[in-house]
């Protein structure tokens, strides 16, 4: 069974993101891309990640209107990404054209609501009800949509590996017991996750922070 750990290069140098990646190559299955990596290194950074031979998942959480979204799904179609995200919260027609854009190689996938988020955040943004119930509700839009998975917290991705049995389900948000948990809120363990039918387990500081950031992943590694 192949390694469902991709590590989260956040990190704002590429010569880092790039050192990191080559010391926990062995002991991870994918690098995750985001935000702060794609916008500070673009198509480049990505193609040196890419280089070091394991799948790609960008992270991008694409959220615009679905003509928008398809054209930036056909502008990294040539980066051939083994993930690429949307929000859910676009839309039925967002998601529907973001997974027509995307080549036949790639997983789209949709946020729910982010790891970050509690229910106090939620009911804050106008949406009453508890996490599990709109995590429950993205999922169900998603898969509508012909999409992938979805991304969710490990506290529902039990719940959502009953409703969607096929579903790639994406769970970052992932901590070891001992881990400090910094802005996350929604967390559990990577082997929780896994356990409960998590099919990629994202995992970031943890490892990219860790004084010995190879010994951490071992660590990750070996509650698998
Ligand atoms: O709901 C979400 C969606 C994406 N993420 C991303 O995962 C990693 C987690 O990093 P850690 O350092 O392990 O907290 C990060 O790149 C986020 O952008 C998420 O955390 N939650």
């Amino acid at each position: 069974m192949s390694n469902p750990v991709y590590l989260a290069l956040d990190l704002p140098q590429l010569d880092a993101a790039k050192a990191l990646a080559a010391r926990v190559k062995g002991h991870v299955g994918g690098f995750k891309l985001g935000l702060e990596f794609f916008c500070a290194h673009g198509h480049h950074g990505v193609h040196e990640i890419a280089a070091l031979g394991l799948p790609i998942f960008l992270d991008l959480k694409l959220h615009d209107i679905p003509n928008t979204v398809a054209g930036a799904m056909q502008a990294i179609h040539m980066l051939q990404p083994a993930i690429v995200t949307v929000h859910a919260a676009g839309g039925r027609a967002m998601m529907e054209d973001a997974k027509a854009a995307a080549g036949q190689a790639t997983r789209v996938v949709a946020v729910t609501l982010l790891t970050s988020l509690d229910e106090r955040d939620l009911q804050r943004t106008g949406i009453a009800g508890s996490a599990h119930d709109q995590v429950m509700r993205l999922a169900e839009l998603a898969e509508t949509a012909g999409l992938d998975g979805i991304v969710c917290s490990g506290q529902e991705v039990a719940a959502v590996h009953r409703q969607w049995k096929d579903g790639f389900l994406v769970v970052p948000g992932l901590r070891l017991a001992d881990n400090h948990v910094a802005d996350q809120k929604r967390v559990v363990t990577p082997r929780k996750a896994r356990d409960d039918g998590a099919s990629v387990l994202v995992v970031g500081r943890p490892i990219s922070r860790a004084a010995d950031p190879l010994a951490a992943a071992r660590a990750v590694e070996a509650t698998l």
